[in-house]
C-alpha cells in the first residue's frame, strides 16, 4: 500500500530534521515542504495540505520554544496531531447496537467495492453475535443481486432481492420490512454504484434513503480514487446524510491520500478499511493507531490485540503454565509458529512496532541493491533479531555471493512444466560451471565431468520427476 510510502517519506523528513544541529525556521520549513510534497503526491487534496502546513507553523513557534525543550518531539507531535485532525472529523459516527434494529445503507461509486463491503460488514457483526441481513437495492447493474446472493450464502447471512422488480425503492422497503419482522438487528441496504454526474441515480439514492430511513449511511470509497475523492465524496454528502466512510482496497497499490480528503469532504469518520477480497479482510479503523503506524511510531494496543486474536484467550493461561514448567514441546513450537502466521502479513504486524514502517520491510526485502543495507539498518536488524551484528554482516555477505551467482544466470529461460529438454538445453555446462564453487567442479572432474553428469541428469526419469516432470 502506497500510504506506507507516505508514512516513510514523512518519517524521513522528520528524521532529517532531527539530524540538523539546530532546528531553526529554515530547517522546519524544509521539513514541512518535504511533508507537503509527500502528501500531495499521495493525492491528498491541496487545500487540506496547505491548511495543515499553516497550522503546524502556527503551533510550532520556534522562538517561543524555551531552550532545552525537545523541539523534535514537539514538531513530531504537531504533525501527528494535524494528521489525526485530518482523519478525525471530531464526532463519532452512529454506532448500531446489538439487539436493537438498525438500518445501514451503503452508497458509493461503481466498482468501489460496495457489495463486497456490505457482506464484510455483515460478516464482521455476525461473528460478534449480531443478526445481520442484506438487502440488494441495486437494480442498475446486471448481476449485482447474484453477487450479493452468492456472498451472503457463503457467509450464511439472510438476504433479500429480486430478479424481476426494477424499482430499487420498492425492493429496499420490502427487504427492510421483512427483516424488521424477523428481528434482525442490522439490516444492510446495498444500493447501485453511481457517478457524480449521474443525476438520476443520485435522485434514486435519495429516494431509497427517504423510504428506508437509515440510521447510518456509509460511503464506500476505493482508496485508489486519487484527487477526485474530495469532489465525489462531497457530491454524495450533498444528496444523502453520509455518516461514515469505509475505504476499500487498502491492500493494493493505491496512493490512499484520497481517503484522507474524503473524510474532510464528508466530515464523517472512517470506520473500517478493506484490506483484500476475502470476507475477513476487513479491519476496524482507529485514527490514532493508524497515524502512529503511518509515522513509524508503532501501535502497541493493535499489536496486543493481534496477539489476543491469534492466541485464543482460553489457551493463554494453559500455554503460560506449560512454559513456566519448562515444558516447551515440539507441538507448542508448531502451534506458536502457526499463530504467528495467522497474524497476517509480517510487514503489517511489524508496522505496529515503534520504529518500523510497513514500507521498510518490503523495501529492504525486495531490493536487489545490497548497499541499501547500511550499517544503521544492519544494527537495527541485529538488535531486533537478537543476533550479533557480525551474523547480520555474514548473512549479507552470503546474500551478495548468491546474488552474484544468480546474476550470471541472467538470460536463462525457465522452461514450462514438461519442457525438461529445454532446461537441459539452456542450463548448459557453461552456465553450471560458473555457478559451482571451483572446488566442487574439480571434484566432479572439470568441464568434461560436468558435461557427463548433465547428460545423465537429462536422461534420468527420476531426476526429471524431481525437477517437475520430463518431456513425454
Ligand atoms: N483487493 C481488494 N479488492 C476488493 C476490496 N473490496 C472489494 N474488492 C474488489 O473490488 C471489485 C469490485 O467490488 P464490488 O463489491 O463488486 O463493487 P461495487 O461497488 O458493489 O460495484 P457496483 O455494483 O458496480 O457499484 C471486486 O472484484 C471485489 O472483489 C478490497 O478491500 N481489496
Amino acid at each position: 500500500m502506497v500510504l506506507a510510502q507516505l508514512g516513510g517519506s514523512i518519517s524521513r523528513a522528520i528524521q532529517q530534521m532531527s539530524n540538523a544541529t539546530i532546528i531553526d525556521e529554515k530547517v522546519l520549513n524544509e521539513c514541512l515542504n518535504e511533508i507537503t510534497r509527500a502528501l500531495l503526491q499521495s493525492d491528498v487534496q491541496f487545500k487540506l495540505v496547505r491548511d495543515m502546513q499553516t497550522n503546524i507553523k502556527k503551533i510550532v513557534n520556534l522562538e517561543d520554544l524555551a531552550a532545552g525543550h525537545n523541539k523534535r518531539k514537539i514538531i513530531q507531535q504537531a504533525i501527528f496531531n494535524e494528521l489525526c485532525k485530518m482523519l478525525d472529523p471530531g464526532k463519532p459516527s452512529f454506532t448500531p447496537k446489538k439487539g436493537k434494529t438498525s438500518v445501514v445503507m451503503f452508497v458509493g461509486l461503481q466498482g468501489s467495492g460496495k457489495t463486497t463491503t456490505c457482506t464484510k460488514y455483515a460478516y464482521y457483526h455476525q461473528k460478534k453475535g449480531w443478526k445481520p441481513a442484506l438487502v440488494c437495492a441495486d437494480t442498475f447493474r446486471a448481476g449485482a443481486f447474484d453477487q450479493l446472493k452468492q456472498n451472503a450464502t457463503k457467509a450464511k447471512i439472510p438476504f433479500y432481492g429480486s430478479y424481476m422488480e426494477s424499482d430499487p425503492v420498492k425492493i429496499a422497503m420490502e427487504g427492510v420490512e421483512r427483516f424488521k419482522k424477523e428481528n434482525c438487528d442490522l439490516i444492510i441496504v446495498d444500493t447501485s454504484g453511481r457517478h457524480k454526474q449521474e443525476a438520476a441515480l443520485f435522485e434514486e439514492m435519495r429516494q431509497v434513503s427517504e423510504a428506508t430511513k437509515p440510521d447510518l449511511v456509509v460511503f464506500v470509497m476505493d482508496s485508489s480514487i486519487g484527487q477526485a475523492a474530495f469532489d465525489q465524496a462531497h457530491a454524495f454528502k450533498q444528496s444523502v446524510a453520509v455518516g461514515a466512510v469505509i475505504v476499500t482496497k487498502m491492500d493494493g497499490h493505491a496512493k490512499g491520500g484520497g481517503a484522507l480528503s474524503a473524510v474532510a469532504a464528508t466530515k464523517s469518520p472512517v470506520i473500517f478499511i478493506g484490506t483484500g477480497e476475502h470476507m475477513d479482510e476487513f479491519e476496524v479503523f482507529d485514527v490514532k493507531p493508524f497515524v502512529s503506524r503511518l509515522l513509524g511510531m508503532g501501535d502497541w494496543s493493535g499489536f496486543m490485540d493481534k496477539i489476543h486474536e491469534v492466541v485464543p484467550m482460553d489457551q493463554q493461561p494453559e500455554l503460560l503454565q506449560k512454559l513456566s514448567e519448562g515444558n516447551f514441546t515440539l507441538r507448542i513450537m508448531y502451534e506458536q509458529f502457526q499463530n504467528i502466521l495467522k497474524m497476517g502479513p509480517i510487514g503489517q504486524v511489524f508496522s505496529m512496532l515503534p520504529g518500523f514502517s510497513s514500507e521498510l520491510m518490503p523495501k529492504e526485502l525486495d531490493s536487489s541493491n545490497p548497499k541499501l543495507m547500511n550499517e544503521s539498518r544492519m544494527m537495527r536488524i541485529a538488535r531486533g533479531s537478537g543476533r550479533h551484528i557480525r551474523e547480520v554482516m555474514e548473512m549479507m555477505e552470503e546474500y551478495k555471493r548468491l546474488a552474484k551467482i544468480w546474476s550470471k544466470m541472467k538470460g536463462l529461460k525457465i522452461p514450462k512444466k514438461g519442457e525438461m529438454s529445454a532446461l537441459s538445453r539452456n542450463m548448459n555446462a557453461q552456465h553450471m560451471s560458473k555457478v559451482l564453487p571451483p572446488q566442487m567442479l574439480k571434484q566432479i572432474g572439470g568441464m568434461g565431468g560436468l558435461q557427463n553428469l548433465m547428460k545423465q541428469m537429462g536422461s534420468s526419469k527420476d531426476m526429471m520427476g524431481m525437477l517437475g516432470g520430463g518431456d513425454k
